[in-house]
């Protein structure tokens, strides 16, 4: 395997991945059984037509011993028209119940592999959000993709051929043990002392085919890191298309290594077997011709046929637990993902709101995520009274994010309790966030907006894109709402993704909107205008606004300053932009940056501005 000198920011293949505990493949395969018990009479059909249809195949050659021991010596013609004619029939009875057979062993098949990666689908989306950082995009495509096509595989194809030697095995060993039960005999031990000796290299196979699917997910990875437009530019901007490639190859050559083990592995074990049964006929010749004068040509030509025929079917049982070890690697894979916890289920689809705003009270809230040395949040007592506005401040890495998961009910503290209008355990479907980081659909704006509920109009379309400021972008595209954006949005400018993420969600059922930094890519005139018209979209809602930058205040918005995880400040903005502490040290920062934002006030012509010893209009 290539070696290499570990490069911290390109770590070495999938450490996350943990190797689990070997379950036995009997236990494995039972588990995936119990998913055909739904089509529990279609399974048995796909059986019996695989036993007819062996059983036709049997007797051809019984049809043949007849035309050469009776019709041809005999000069029977109608029994050899008749032979002949049977022989035909059983050919094409057995093509056609093989057709249906394949048709009904993929009808089962596809739908239970089907139903598995839907299974595994919503295993995997009911995870907490610790889940995603932790795995990571591919570990969870290889599963869903890689694994399941592998296991369709075996369902549809291995276990098939598997069953159909198996059925063929025990024809011609009846067959056999009525014509001479002494080399069925030797012929059976043979069998078990081979499948003994191939189960020590079906262990190892095993093994290097997990090895192989894990450097299968860091291709998955790379593919996603190197080659999208933010891993092209990281790559060029740096000059690191080099290392990228390097890291590709090493990966790609343990690929190669780790394949061509897998392989060989198995072909000892093959070979051993085959060898071993190529022998038997000589052995046979030797035993008759030594030790038995009284035997026939033809008795020992019939043993030899017999043994043929037993050996084949074993051959491809012991070839086929190759087939079968892989196919356990995958499903112990996906049985890791079906066996997690489902923790977060999709509230039920609400109507549109009439509720009104929400009331939030958080209590001694804390959150810690693993791994950290320190909580992100601790003790943290906050109000979020309804109808208000609250602008949660701090320095980076604060914990404003993780307040902002906490209150749209995205994640769980460890301590604390979190209620919404006295109650508790409603937050997802009552309030929504607009992430640090939008996530859009590869499809058209139009696609982007209509996913945030069913129903949406054209009217509401274009008031959402009014807001914020998106309306020019429409007009000035050729096809206007039917323009695609490309994956997550590339086709956009930063602010345009920026400004249609905040547009969906005003579109969605909500009572209470978290808006974590989702103007930070904007220039200041147009983050004003877009903070103004969200304050005026959520007049009925209440609005907590997560921002480094702080936007354009009102004198009775509220202010929560967070460090280190705790509340370090909190009141109103006209009480605490005068107080000294934190949020005015903040706000003079910010004053020293960007010079005075003059804008209208967005409370509308007849609203006016309290006389307040404020640095207002605030930026
Ligand atoms: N998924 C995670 N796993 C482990 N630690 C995390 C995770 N997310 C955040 N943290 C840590 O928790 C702390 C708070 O992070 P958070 O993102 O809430 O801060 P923030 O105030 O929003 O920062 P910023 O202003 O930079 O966005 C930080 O120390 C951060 O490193």
């Amino acid at each position: 395997m290539a070696q290499s000198t570990v490069d911290p920011a390109h770590p070495k293949a999938e450490p996350i991945e943990r190797e689990p505990a070997e379950a036995t493949t009997l236990h494995v395969l039972r588990r995936m059984a119990v998913r055909f018990r739904p089509y529990r009479w279609h399974t048995a059909g796909s059986l019996l037509l695989i036993l007819v249809t062996v059983g036709l195949s049997t007797a051809a050659p019984l049809l043949l011993q007849r035309v050469i021991d009776d019709a041809v010596p005999n000069h029977d013609t109608t029994l050899l028209a008749v032979l002949c004619g049977l022989m035909m029939a059983l050919g094409l009875s057995a093509s056609l119940l093989a057709v249906a057979e394949t048709a009904l062993t993929n009808w089962t098949g596809q739908r239970v592999s089907a139903r598995l990666r839907v299974d595994v689908y919503d295993r995997a989306r009911a995870q907490p959000l610790r889940f995603y950082s932790e795995q990571g995009q591919s570990q969870i495509q290889s599963r869903l993709i890689s694994d399941i096509d592998g296991i369709d595989r075996f369902l549809t194809s291995t276990v098939h051929q598997a069953l159909s030697a198996l059925v063929s095995l025990v024809a011609a060993g009846v067959a056999m043990v009525i014509l001479s039960w002494p080399l069925a005999l030797v012929s059976m031990a043979l069998a078990t002392l081979l499948s003994l000796f191939n189960n020590r290299f079906a262990k190892r196979r095993r093994r290097l085919f997990r090895q192989r699917q894990r450097l299968l997910t860091t291709v998955l990875r790379y593919v996603a890191e190197d080659l999208s437009l933010s891993g092209v530019l990281l790559g060029r901007t740096l000059r690191r298309t080099g290392r990228q490639r390097d890291r590709f190859v090493e990966v790609a050559e343990d690929i190669r290594d780790v394949t061509f083990r897998q392989r060989m592995a198995g072909m000892s074990a093959y070979t051993v077997i085959g060898v071993s049964f190529a022998c038997v006929p000589p052995l046979i010749f030797w035993a008759y011709g030594t030790f038995t004068s009284a035997a026939s040509v033809g008795a020992v030509v019939v043993l030899v046929m017999l043994q043929t025929r037993l050996s084949q079917p074993i051959q491809s049982l012991l070839r086929l637990s190759g087939s079968v070890q892989a196919s356990v690697a995958m499903f112990e894979r996906v049985l890791e993902y079906l066996d997690m916890e489902a923790h977060e289920e999709d509230p039920a689809p609400v109507r549109r709101r009439t509720g009104g705003p929400a009331e939030v009270r958080l209590r001694d809230v804390s959150c810690h995520y693993p791994g950290a040395s320190k909580p992100a949040l601790a003790g943290v007592d906050l109000d979020f009274p309804a109808g208000s506005v609250t602008v949660i401040t701090g320095h980076t890495g604060s914990g404003k994010s993780t307040l902002g998961l906490v209150l749209a009910g995205l994640l769980s503290p460890d301590a604390g309790s979190v209620r919404i209008d006295g109650r508790s355990g409603r937050l997802r479907s009552e309030a929504t966030l607009i992430p640090q980081h939008t996530a859009l659909l590869h499809g058209t704006l139009r696609d982007n907006l209509l996913f945030a509920r069913g129903g949406i109009t054209q009217a509401e379309l274009d008031r959402a894109l009014g807001t914020v400021q998106l309306s020019p972008l429409i007009a000035a595209l050729r096809n206007g709402w039917d323009t695609s954006i490309g994956e997550n949005g590339l086709q956009l400018s930063g602010g345009e993704r920026q400004r249609l993420g905040v547009a969906r969600t005003l579109l969605a059922d909500y009572r209470m909107l978290i808006v974590d930094e989702a103007t930070s890519a904007l220039d200041h005139h147009t983050a004003d205008r877009v903070n103004t018209a969200l304050r005026e979209h959520c007049r009925d809602k209440t609005l907590v606004l997560i921002a480094h930058r702080l936007p354009r205040m009102e004198p009775q918005d509220r202010v929560v300053v967070l460090d280190r995880g705790c509340v370090a400040e909190r009141g109103t903005h006209a009480m605490l932009s005068v107080s000294g502490g934190a949020y005015a040290s903040l706000l003079a920062a910010q004053h020293q940056i960007e010079p005075t934002r003059p804008g209208p006030s967005h409370r509308g012509p007849n609203h006016r501005e309290p006389k307040l010893p404020l640095p207002l209009p605030l930026t």
